[in-house]
């Protein structure tokens, strides 16, 4: 059955992460068209006004001629403004909506009829023919034409091949004043978004972009459907969808190892108590007025056949599996069976670890039961993380009857979590654990210079004493005495140890507290 659950549970993380890199593929990929669309949207517009100020170039200077008639002078200038013009294929002098002569053909035996209906008027500049074939040009190519006066000039259109896309994907169009004419490119491909300058559409079908320059009223379009873009990019394509799958299916297998090797450590931790997998350390305890060793904390480790976990995973895992119970009586028990075999000074501390969950009558009733032969010999304290179930009237009055029983009790990592310094003088203890997080860096101007002193200060107000914890070097002991905190441990005074090590550095710190022990001999 959790197989089952598990190869699904290792399956969707591999289909997850698939998705999300294939978003982030689509994003990118996104991404590069935009840059690409709005490139490209800007040519267009910009060629349009490229070419509107040629146009009206040539035709404002033709004007300015003031000629009527189509003579060799009027045809010199029209060829000269061919010229120098950039964009302009041929220009024609008509009169009466009749063209007289033009710059391929010169004076013509025969005049054109011109249409007298353009396709849009710019109003201050020239009327415009969009789309228009000239039998005299090339019946199979449209062209544009301009005119203004006497005279009209036919845009070369060959010149938006230049774009670096396909004319079906793209269009320019006049707009002013609202009313859209086609210029260029295909037709309907232009949505008037409103607003001007650069604007977007993107959606799963299709990418488009357009581009108005405002007051001239020239705007440029560009689409291309999602296919388009990925079939252009079919290499880059191949590649990122190659990955996703290696992605996602690597992910599958280090997810399936993941819960596997999980499964293996609750399985470990499950079985650790019976297997004996579970061992102490101990860490010494000091005065920190005189730097004597006082006396210890006890913690878990966990080592069996396939290795060690770390009490971070370990502790977690015995939460859950609702293991805390047994764990603490094998810890509790042992300990304190190892301890008494030395003879260590009359109410040397010796500090546990209890989970709040079980702080309950009937549970603590069998530690006292466990602790009664070494209770006056040791003086026992219960550390206590402080959450909501510290914090109600029933774990309060344990916790006196605890105290009253012969147990002293600590409020274990103060300034994490749930903690808070208007609830000290609410909790029935004796000592008050300072975090290490606060003890870090407390030697510079750090939260923690600032916290510590004011914790020791409410703390000595209710009656609690303090335990630095993590101390680590010369400085943080120094500033922890100025503020006046009593007591300290961590790696400055010793790292948690086997019981033979941490007896060792016992005796070599403070070899006149340990009165004649009997198995110190042998170690030393
Ligand atoms: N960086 C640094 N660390 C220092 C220093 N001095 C001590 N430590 C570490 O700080 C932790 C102190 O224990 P804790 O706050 O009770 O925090 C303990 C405690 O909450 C829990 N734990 C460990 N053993 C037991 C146990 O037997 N029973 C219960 N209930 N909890 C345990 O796991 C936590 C972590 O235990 P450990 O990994 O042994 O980590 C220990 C210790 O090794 C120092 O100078 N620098």
């Amino acid at each position: 059955m959790s197989t089952t659950r598990d190869t699904i549970i290792a399956a969707a993380t591999g289909v997850s992460i698939g998705m999300i890199l294939l978003l982030i593929s689509a994003g990118l990929i996104s991404f590069h068209e935009h840059k690409y669309q709005s490139q490209i949207v800007n040519q267009i517009t910009k060629f349009q006004y490229q070419v509107v100020q040629d146009v009206g170039e040539a035709l404002t200077t033709l004007n300015a001629l003031k000629v009527k008639t189509c003579d060799t002078k009027t045809l010199s200038a029209m060829q000269h403004a061919l010229f120098t013009s950039r964009f302009l294929k041929q220009i024609g002098f008509s009169q009466n909506n009749q063209l007289i002569c033009t710059t391929s053909q010169g004076l013509l035996a025969e005049p054109i009829s011109l249409k007298t209906q353009p396709t849009f008027d710019t109003f201050r500049g020239p009327k415009i023919w969009v789309d228009e074939t000239l039998p005299w040009i090339d019946k199979t190519v449209p062209v544009l034409i301009a005119q203004m006066g006497h005279f009209n000039v036919v845009v070369d259109r060959t010149y938006t091949s230049i774009f670096d896309i396909p004319e079906s994907n793209w269009q320019a169009v006049h707009r002013i004043k609202g009313n859209v004419s086609h210029v260029y490119g295909q037709k309907n491909i232009f949505e008037n978004l409103s607003g001007d300058n650069f604007q977007q559409k993107v959606s799963w079908e299709r990418h488009y972009s357009q581009y108005c320059l405002a007051k001239l009223g020239y705007c440029g379009a560009v689409s291309r459907t999602t296919r388009q873009i990925l079939s252009e990019h079919y290499r880059l394509t191949s590649i990122l969808l190659l990955l996703v799958c290696a992605i996602s299916y690597i992910t599958r297998g280090c997810a399936a190892r993941f819960i596997r090797s999980r499964r293996r450590s609750i399985s470990r931790v499950k079985q650790g108590i019976g297997k004996k997998s579970y061992y102490n350390v101990f860490q010494p305890i000091v005065n920190l007025c005189n730097e004597q060793i006082i006396g210890c904390e006890v913690l878990s480790r966990f080592k069996d056949s396939k290795g060690e976990i770390y009490p971070n995973e370990f502790i977690p895992m015995i939460k859950k599996l609702n293991l805390t119970w047994p764990f603490t009586l094998h810890m509790y028990q042992s300990a304190l069976k190892q301890l008494s075999r030395y003879e260590l000074p009359a109410g040397f501390k010796i500090g546990f670890n209890i989970f709040p969950e079980d702080l309950d009558q009937e549970k603590m009733h069998q530690l006292y039961a466990i602790s009664a032969p070494y209770i006056s010999r040791f003086n026992i304290n219960l550390e206590l993380i402080e959450d909501e179930v510290l914090n109600t009237a029933d774990a309060k009055a344990i916790l006196t009857d605890l105290r009253n029983l012969g147990f002293s009790v600590s409020i274990d990592d103060f300034g994490t979590g749930y903690s808070n310094l208007s609830h000290l003088n609410r909790l029935s203890s004796d000592f008050l654990k300072i975090d290490r997080s606060f003890i870090y860096d407390i030697e510079s101007t750090s939260l923690g210079s600032i916290l510590v002193p004011q914790i020791h200060t409410m703390a000595k107000k209710v009656g609690m004493r303090c335990i630095a914890e993590g101390i680590e070097n010369r400085a943080q002991l120094e500033q922890l005495k100025s503020i006046g905190v009593e007591f300290g441990q961590g790696w400055y005074f010793g790292k948690p140890a086997i019981l033979n090590q941490f007896i060792k550095t016992v005796k070599e710190k403070q070899n006149q507290w340990i009165a004649q022990p009997r198995r110190i001999l042998n170690i030393a």
